[in-house]
């Protein structure tokens, strides 16, 4: 910001300020009607985005920037998802998921039966993904300068094998971060290809990033729900959905708090997308025991004991040894 931007800026808090005192004085006696104007909660001013596009986050609590990410890098993506599907990269810390209808079925599994990968930082193929410079520019409008990569995706939501296991239940992702505060937290997700409501597209309740963290359970699928995808079970279901369909290199940012998620994906291919949650670095821990979020913490320790053979380690620790600073400087989280 310029200097003289910056002193305007000053001048029109010490208003606010003054015109709050006035407001509250008990000696005027008069009833005002006037409102300073409402400091934008959920974005800051970097001069990348535009007044609407501001007002549409703040109101809606997501954003989709069209063809951000190009389609040489989403090759590259793909490329490097394949080779570790082959098994001929491995890393550590990855995490590989297959559906839960083709892990509890006689089918072996291939590279097909990848449903997700998750915590990639250690593969800089993929992590090239959290540091492109488009991507930080627009994410710096929601967490500040210093950012940290948190938790990193590639989801390759497989055709539904009939049960409807495809879907991701209705969730806020907040219920998975033991970190806050919850708006300096944002998610970027890619459409690695065409993604609509045949293939499973993001499903939203706009506006709802207003609202507070819900518990989350498992819901009561017949056909069975994958390992943590918790949901939220009593959300309005009279509230608007929207479809949010886009082009591969597509890019949408998201608030933790909005509740989202996603439907079966009734088509041949494997729909994949690409995704980053990152957070302020200036964002601090919270303990999660006695909050709704301790069911997660007890399922992330069970994973953990059994694959890492560590035991009683707390949500915030599993945090702090996977994000990454991916820009400005390491000052908390
Ligand atoms: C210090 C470092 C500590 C690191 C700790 C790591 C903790 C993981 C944290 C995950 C945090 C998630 C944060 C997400 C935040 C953003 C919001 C995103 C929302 C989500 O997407 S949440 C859903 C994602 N969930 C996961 O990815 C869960 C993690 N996955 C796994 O742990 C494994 O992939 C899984 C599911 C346990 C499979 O392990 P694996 O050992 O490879 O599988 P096996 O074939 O040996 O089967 C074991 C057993 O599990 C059953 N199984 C397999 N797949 C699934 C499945 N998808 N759903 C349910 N059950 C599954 C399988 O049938 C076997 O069962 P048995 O009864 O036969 O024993
Ligand atoms: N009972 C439910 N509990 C939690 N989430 C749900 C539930 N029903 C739907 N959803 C979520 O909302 C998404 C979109 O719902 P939508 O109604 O469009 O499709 P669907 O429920 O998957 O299928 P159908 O077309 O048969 O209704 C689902 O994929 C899922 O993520
Ligand atoms: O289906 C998807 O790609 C989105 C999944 C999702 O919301 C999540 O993993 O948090
Ligand atoms: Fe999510
Ligand atoms: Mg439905």
């Amino acid at each position: 910001m310029s200097r003289s931007a910056e002193r305007l800026r000053m001048v029109i808090n010490h208003l606010d300020r003054a015109t709050a005192s006035i407001r509250a004085s008990p000696t005027s006696g008069q009833t005002f009607t006037y409102r300073p104007p409402q400091k934008l909660r959920y974005s800051f001013d970097t001069g990348m985005l535009t007044p609407e596009q501001r007002l549409f986050y703040e109101e809606n609590g997501f954003l989709l920037i069209k063809n951000l990410v190009s389609e040489a890098d989403i090759e590259r993506f793909r490329q490097e998802f394949e080779r570790i599907c082959r098994q001929e990269v491995t890393l550590p810390g990855l995490l590989v998921m297959r559906d839960v209808a083709i892990a509890k079925s006689e089918f072996v599994p291939d590279e097909r039966a990848v449903s997700k990968l998750q915590d990639f930082q250690e593969n800089p193929e993929l992590f090239r993904y959290c540091a492109l410079p488009q991507i930080l520019k627009y994410v710096e409008c929601f967490t500040g300068p210093n950012i940290m990569a948190m938790h990193t995706m590639l989801i390759n939501k497989p055709p539904d094998a009939g049960k409807k296991t495809s879907r991701h239940p209705m969730h806020q992702d907040l219920h998975y971060f033991p970190f806050r505060p919850s708006d300096h937290i944002v998610c970027a997700w890619t459409a690695m290809e065409k993604v609509n409501r045949q293939n499973g597209c993001l499903v939203v309740l706009p506006g709802t990033h207003k609202g507070t963290l819900q518990e989350h359970n498992y819901p009561d699928w017949e056909g069975g729900v994958n390992k943590m995808y918790h949901g939220i079970r009593d959300y309005d279901p009279n509230q608007p959905r929207m479809y949010v369909e886009m082009e591969k290199g597509d890019t949408v940012f998201f608030h933790p708090l909005l509740i989202h998620g996603s439907g079966m994906n009734q088509m041949q291919g494997f729909r994949k997308a690409i995704s980053c949650h990152y957070a302020s670095s200036d964002c601090y821990y919270i303990d999660v025991r006695g909050t709704t979020q301790e069911n997660i913490e007890n399922e992330v320790q069970e994973i953990a004991g059994k694959k890492y053979g560590i035991n009683e380690v707390a949500l915030k620790d599993t945090w702090a040894f996977r994000g990454r600073l991916v820009q400005g400087e390491r000052t908390s989280l």
